[in-house]
């Protein structure tokens, strides 16, 4: 039988891949919801558009993702990103289905030297940060049947991200200043799809303590942006595609309204053990997207 995931939001970078990825298997639906019928900046609409959709799963891939923009719209990025998803998981529990709910390296401070686990003290530095954070906290709450899935720099063909960035900027500039002392795992929502999708199957096919709470997932191996973008540019110059020379800043360097955590690194171990999921290494993954960017 069909499994029918709904997944909220509609042009996001994870929900496209979603459609993407769902729609090369046969036994999945893949059904997005979002605005005007679900906005996650007004309660009252979740209920009835999720409970019309009848789905076996929630897939929580919305989010108020503009990070300095949160900084001086506080206010809605904590509605958006932590009261919303308290509803949602409401819902969730309402229906009995699961919830794969997303979020990010952005709720720890960065101060730790090794990768962050699963059970590492959170504490953001910015607006988003403690939003998500709130956001996973009333999911906990709400008694609903829930995964949450911390990932980390999503890069996909789709949407905003920082390789269209890069990308974007090389066409009119031979040089470009990128942070170097930031280090954390690019991710691709490809590979995020995937792996959701595996995840979610197992929520449904098995009641085990295990699969359930909060997972780390983000491509394998660490770099800082400035080295992410110089392997972008790498990769699009053997496709003959748009190249620039980075320069490394330090973050005092490139001052930007939202504080980011110095070093994001997420260990991601429990995820393989517990789902069997072991996302690919970044380098591989940053490929495929910058491929599929230039032949466009
Ligand atoms: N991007 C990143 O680097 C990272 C993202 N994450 C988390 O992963 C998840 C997916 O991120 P990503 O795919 O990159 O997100 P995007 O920024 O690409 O897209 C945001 C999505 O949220 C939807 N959305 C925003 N506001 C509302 C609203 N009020 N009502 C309904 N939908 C809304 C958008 O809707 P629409 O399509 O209709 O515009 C869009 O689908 C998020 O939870 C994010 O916090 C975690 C770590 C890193
Ligand atoms: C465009 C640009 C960015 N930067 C820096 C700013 C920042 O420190 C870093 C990345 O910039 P971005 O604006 O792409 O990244 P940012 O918005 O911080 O990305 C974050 O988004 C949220 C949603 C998450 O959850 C995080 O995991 C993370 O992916 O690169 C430069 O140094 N030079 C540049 O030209
Ligand atoms: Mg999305």
């Amino acid at each position: 039988m069909t499994r029918r995931f709904v997944v909220t939001g509609t042009e996001g970078q994870v929900v496209r891949c979603l459609i993407e990825r769902g729609g090369l298997q046969d036994n999945i639906e893949i059904v997005r919801i979002g605005r005007p019928q679900l906005d996650l900046a007004a309660l009252q609409t979740l209920e009835a558009s999720i409970v019309a959709t009848k789905p076996d799963a929630i897939i929580s891939a919305a989010a108020y993702t503009a990070v300095d923009r949160a900084e001086t719209d506080e206010e809605n990025a904590f509605y958006v990103n932590a009261k919303a998803v308290g509803e949602i998981g409401r819902i969730g529990k309402l229906l009995n289905v699961p919830i794969v709910h997303l979020s990010t390296d952005y709720v720890f401070d960065g101060q730790k030297t090794a990768a962050y686990c699963e059970d590492d003290l959170v504490n953001p530095v910015s607006v988003y940060g403690r939003s998500k954070l709130e956001g996973e906290r009333l999911l906990a709450a709400s008694g609903a049947d829930h995964v949450i899935l911390r990932t980390a720099w999503v890069y996909s063909p789709f949407g905003r991200n920082f390789i269209k960035t890069m990308l974007q900027l090389a066409e009119t500039r031979e040089q470009i200043g990128v942070v170097a002392d930031q280090t954390g795992n690019p991710t691709s929502a490809l590979d995020i799809a995937d792996a959701i999708i595996k995840v979610t199957n197992n929520l449904i096919e098995f009641n085990d303590a295990n699969l359930r709470g909060i997972f780390h997932m983000c491509g394998t191996g660490e770099t800082n942006w400035a080295d992410f973008a110089r392997q972008i540019f790498e990769i699009s110059a053997g496709y003959g595609g748009p190249v620039a020379n980075i320069n490394s800043l330090t973050t005092a360097e490139y001052p930007t309204k939202a504080a980011r955590p110095k070093n994001s690194c997420l260990e991601c171990s429990k995820l393989g053990l517990a789902h069997k999921v072991v996302m690919p290494p970044w380098q591989t993954s940053t490929a495929v997207t910058v491929k599929r960017l230039i032949s466009h």
